[in-house]
């Protein structure tokens, strides 16, 4: 089970450091956990989400997958702890984003209610809270930003502007990686693997899994998208009621 964060565990709200994660939705997490090996694949950076989630026997990526690691705890799905970092194929890139994200912070604050996450391999501009006449603004002064950094790369999510190295990784590949890493990457018959996200970048992975053929891509959304994904629910409520049905159907079987 792959469950993407944002929007999908926890409904979107203003400020960014409040999304915090209901406790009916972690138990439904921790059950679904119980039974099938579950990651979270995030934008935000690992620790972060982590923070939010607090459950130690999930697989977390950070960091729009570019930041993977496997559980502390041990759990049914884990042969031996697996404490070590899985994957970091942007850490060459650390300081470049540091260095970017001062900028970033200094040139955009000067736009009422801009604000700059540092997801570690990747960046956060907001622009949630900033009014809709100077949405063109921000956007010009994040991409005279990136001009200096070639290297870098401009995607856009839910009010927001996300700042990435250019490299092909994605949550796609974050999905592939954790599928191969847990050796279900040939086991066509007994693995059905299940992303579920409700943003942009989530499409990377339903893409993955739809050239697969192998399992499906759950868009959250309330209102009808283009979109890789073969389902959709509305709401993060939604999703909730979802993992506790596949966890009673478990339970039956
Ligand atoms: O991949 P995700 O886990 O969905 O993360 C994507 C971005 O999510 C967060 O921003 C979004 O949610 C905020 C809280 O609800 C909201 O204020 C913001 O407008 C949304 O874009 C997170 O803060 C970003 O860093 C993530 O990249």
């Amino acid at each position: 089970m792959f469950l993407d964060y944002d929007g999908t565990l926890t409904p979107i709200v203003k400020d960014p450091d409040s999304a915090v994660m209901s406790e009916e939705m972690r138990d439904a997490v921790r059950g679904v956990a119980e039974h099938f090996p579950t990651a979270i694949v995030s934008g935000r950076c690992r620790d972060k989400v982590f923070n939010f989630v607090k459950l130690a026997e999930l697989y977390y990526a950070g960091s729009h997958g570019m930041d993977i690691k496997g559980p502390t705890a041990q759990s049914k799905h884990t042969k031996a702890k697996a404490e070590a970092v899985l994957c970091q194929p942007a850490s060459a890139f650390l300081p470049v984003i540091d260095e970017v994200y001062r900028t970033l912070t200094a040139r955009t604050a000067p736009i009422p209610g801009a604000t700059v996450e540092n997801n570690k391999f990747c960046l956060s501009v907001h622009f949630r809270c900033v009014q809709e006449e100077k949405w063109r603004a921000l956007e010009e002064q994040v991409r005279s930003v990136l001009k200096e950094y070639p290297d870098l790369r401009l995607t856009k999510g839910r009010k927001v502007l996300e700042i990435r190295p250019s490299i092909e990784w994605d949550k796609g590949n974050a999905l592939q990686f954790l599928l191969e890493s847990l050796g279900f990457a040939d086991s066509n018959d007994n693995v059905f693997p299940i992303y579920i996200g409700d943003d942009r970048t989530d499409e990377d992975a339903f893409k993955v899994l739809r050239s697969m053929g192998q399992g499906i891509g759950i868009l959250v959304s309330k209102i009808p998208k283009e979109t890789a994904a073969s389902y959709s629910l509305r709401e993060p409520s939604e999703v909730k009621e979802f993992l506790r049905k596949l966890v009673r159907s478990k339970q039956r079987d």
